[in-house]
């Protein structure tokens, strides 16, 4: 690990010879071996010192010289290098650990050294580089190409404007005063009139395509057509379930719109984090149109006697296949019993921008005759609707995925020490020096959207003075959404979110799917998603309903052959290299390095010049999360958590994102930290079931009570209802001493984002 311990790194954390185990692909040198590459090395140093004229001490401090340039792979390195452990990838404790021992023997005189000087140096616009090794080891960039795929289109709109269709000239009114839509899009054109004959359908179109009034129009239209009129007391007509509390508040709102001149049918909204005295009181008084998540529908089934399904003509199941998916299934039945029991005949309409699996448990659900739907640029005029079986339905639905023809999808392959930096390039360049962008940034794990919001906050921010409050750029305005914040809290993000012209929502996989944020101008992931399903749906909340939008998929160099997996499913992406968005730090005097590279006569920013802003930056990020203990307790458990999410993709994706494909020195330093802490052995022993029995043995003495271990099913589907969590678990716990009666019902909200 020397070499990736910083040129001053003090610290007294030794990694923990597992994590080497675990990465070191090449087996322990020689002594031979050794002494030629030192002699090599130390080669290097001295031509470099004889280039630059950097005095020993300075070259002490930045250290990514000459060797990161040794680590730029000449083009015939750098192809087809995709793993580290095939790449020859030098994880620590390999070849450069005898060439900084010098430096490392004496951290200790310069730990109280280079404390002081960092201060000093700030201010001076010439900071104190601690991180030295950024760029050195990292492993080799492949070549990346995005194989030809012939893209899916889908046309979003279509000339015929809603008069066309028998709906109530108030609605239609409201359409386009209300709403102010006029003309119908291919969804709407094609779904409207099979609801209204009163068919069930499997609906999917692309994202942002207008799927909600696609179901919510003819769901009006039949509703306020019902004679004796609806009364509130009737109780819910239609229910719709959906995935996430946000959603829920979305859909909601929409109804209300549509709802407007038919002022007798009432809708609401049951979901977690609300409480639930004031749902009841709702449910006692009537609900029509009832809204819910599923893990809060299912908690009222149980404990709300004034809950009654008898009048329930329709079941809109919106984000089916995620309704459908793991974890929600056990839901989905419960409330599905309690529809069958009581209600009469209904109308079963599910819908996504990616349905294909789970659709034989369509029988289940007892739909009748389901009518396909699809739009699909190619079919000719008139577009048909097919006629099917749910088992039809389910092959006349490729996995090939359309998104819209204005997202401008991108793919970035950034090494792991790296990852960070580039991140915060990427948002600078986007939100500090353009304007009017609006990111969205998916991460895999709530620890890590709330580490990095803490940290861009104090870090990205410009700062006068300690004192002084960070001036807040007007587009540098971060957000954090995810499953364990409080309702309030999420419902005012959400909104803030919306409303704001710029700023850049950190989030996880909860904001993913169904939400319509307007103008929102890039979606990162900096983790990729677990499936190509979700990453359609992430890229989805831009470029919608015919606009145009941009996405950037983070991938490590061992995991560029996740590119093939969305190829696959149709989709490709242009690469956008990394050294670019680097690049970024040359506007920001803040993170100006020594400055001696401003000398050289090349135009364009010298490649060394941007290397020593980025290690400027991860030194303000390291420094940041090495002031206190808190802020290292932190990084860690977001890279404990981001450790985790790791062990959760699918079978399928293992030979693409295998924890033993992290290098976890390498990865500490995403989150700040200047080495790979002790104790994550027993963090990713129990999660990944393929660890060393050594491993295993290690993790089982270090923890008293080990978790049980879990397949890797279940750990997907604890990550998932985690991730969708209610973040009601301290309160429900201590519900649960007084009234035990409620205690299942507690554990399946909790279990659920409803
Ligand atoms: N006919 C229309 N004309 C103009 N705008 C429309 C029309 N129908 C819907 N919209 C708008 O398009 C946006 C996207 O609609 P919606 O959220 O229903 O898309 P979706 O297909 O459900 O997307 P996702 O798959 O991401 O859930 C919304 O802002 C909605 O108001």
């Amino acid at each position: 690990m020397a070499e990736d311990m910083l040129m001053l790194n003090i610290s007294t954390n030794p990694i923990t010879p597992t994590f080497n185990s675990l990465n070191r692909p090449h087996k322990s040198l020689s002594g031979r071996e050794k002494w030629a590459k030192k002699k090599d090395t130390a080669k290097r140093k001295a031509v470099f010192a004889t280039q630059e004229g950097t005095p020993t001490k300075q070259k002490k401090f930045n250290h990514s010289g000459p060797d990161n340039q040794s680590s730029e792979q000449s083009p015939k390195s750098q192809r087809a290098q995709t793993s580290p452990l095939k790449s020859g990838h030098k994880p620590s404790g390999d070849s450069g650990d005898e060439t900084e021992k010098p430096v490392t023997k004496s951290s200790a005189k310069t730990k109280t050294f280079s404390k002081k000087h960092t201060e000093e140096q700030r201010g001076q616009e010439r900071p104190f580089i601690k991180t030295s090794s950024l760029f050195r080891n990292n492993p080799d960039i492949p070549d990346v190409q995005s194989p030809a795929v012939t893209k899916v289109k889908e046309k979003v709109f279509t000339g015929n404007s809603f008069e066309e269709l028998d709906l109530h000239p108030h609605l239609v009114s409201t359409l386009n005063k209300v709403l102010n839509i006029s003309s119908m899009t291919s969804v709407q054109k094609k779904t409207i009139p099979v609801l209204l004959s009163g068919r069930d359908a499997v609906v999917r179109s692309q994202t942002g395509s207008g799927k909600t009034l696609a179901y919510g129009i003819p769901l009006v239209q039949s509703l306020q057509a019902v004679q004796p009129k609806i009364k509130r007391s009737d109780g819910p007509l239609a229910v719709i379930v959906v995935p996430t509390r946000e959603l829920a508040q979305q859909s909601f709102q929409i109804f209300q719109k549509l709802l407007k001149p038919f002022t007798w049918i009432v809708p609401g909204v049951l979901m977690g984090g609300e409480k639930r005295k004031a749902e009841k009181a709702r449910l006692r008084k009537g609900i029509n149109i009832l809204i819910s998540t599923p893990g809060r529908l299912v908690d009222h089934i149980k404990n709300t006697l004034s809950i009654a399904f008898s009048a329930v003509r329709w079941l809109i199941l919106d984000e089916a296949d995620r309704i459908l998916d793991l974890g929600f299934e056990k839901d989905l039945t419960v409330i599905l019993n309690a529809l069958n029991n009581d209600g009469p005949a209904r109308q079963n309409v599910l819908l996504s921008a990616t349905l294909t699996e789970g659709l034989s448990r369509l029988a289940a659900i007892s739909m009748k005759d389901p009518v396909s739907i699809q739009v699909s640029e190619n079919s000719e005029e008139p577009e048909e609707t097919v006629e099917s079986t749910p088992q039809t339905a389910n092959q006349s639905l490729t996995s090939s995925y359309a998104v819209p023809e204005g997202l401008h999808q991108h793919v970035v392959v950034v090494p792991s020490k790296l990852r960070l930096v580039c991140l915060s390039a990427f948002i600078l360049a986007r939100c500090k020096f353009e304007k009017g962008q609006k990111l969205i940034v998916f991460v895999s794990s709530c620890e890590a959207v709330e580490f990095l919001f803490t940290l861009f906050n104090a870090v990205l921010l410009d700062k006068k003075d300690d004192q002084a409050p960070p001036q807040h750029h007007p587009s540098l305005n971060f957000l954090k959404l995810h499953g364990n914040m409080k309702q309030e809290e999420r419902t005012e993000v959400f909104q803030e979110f919306s409303q704001c012209k710029s700023g850049i929502l950190l989030c996880t996989d909860v904001a993913a799917r169904g939400l319509d944020l307007p103008q929102v101008t890039w979606i990162v992931q900096y983790n990729p998603p677990i499936s190509a399903e979700e990453y359609v749906h992430r890229v989805g909340r831009t470029a919608r309903i015919g606009t145009t939008g941009s996405s950037l998929l983070f991938l490590t160099p061992s995991e560029t052959s996740y590119i093939d997996v969305l190829a696959s499913h149709n989709i490709s992406l242009a690469e956008m290299k990394m050294q670019s968005i680097l690049a970024t730090l040359m506007q920001d005097p803040r993170f100006k390095g020594r400055g001696k590279w401003n000398n050289k006569k090349s135009s364009g920013p010298s490649e060394q010049e941007v290397r020593e802003r980025a290690t400027v930056l991860q030194t303000e990020f390291e420094n940041f999360v090495h002031a206190n203990q808190e802020a290292v307790q932190s990084a860690k458990k977001a890279l404990q958590s981001f450790l985790r999410a790791y062990t959760t993709y699918p079978s399928s994706m293992k030979h693409i994102f295998h924890i033993r494909g992290l290098h976890l020195g390498h990865t500490a330093k995403s989150f700040g930290l200047r080495d790979a802490p002790g104790g994550l052995a027993s963090a990713t022993a129990t999660a990944n079931p393929r660890a060393g029995k050594k491993d295993k043995n290690k993790a089982k003495d270090k923890e008293k009570r080990p978790p049980k271990k879990q397949s890797s099913k279940q750990r997907e589907a604890s990550l998932m209802l985690s991730e969708y969590a209610s973040g009601l678990r301290q309160g429900l716990k201590s519900k649960k001493k007084k009234k035990k009666n409620r205690q299942t019902n507690a554990e399946d909200q909790e279990r659920t984002e409803g």
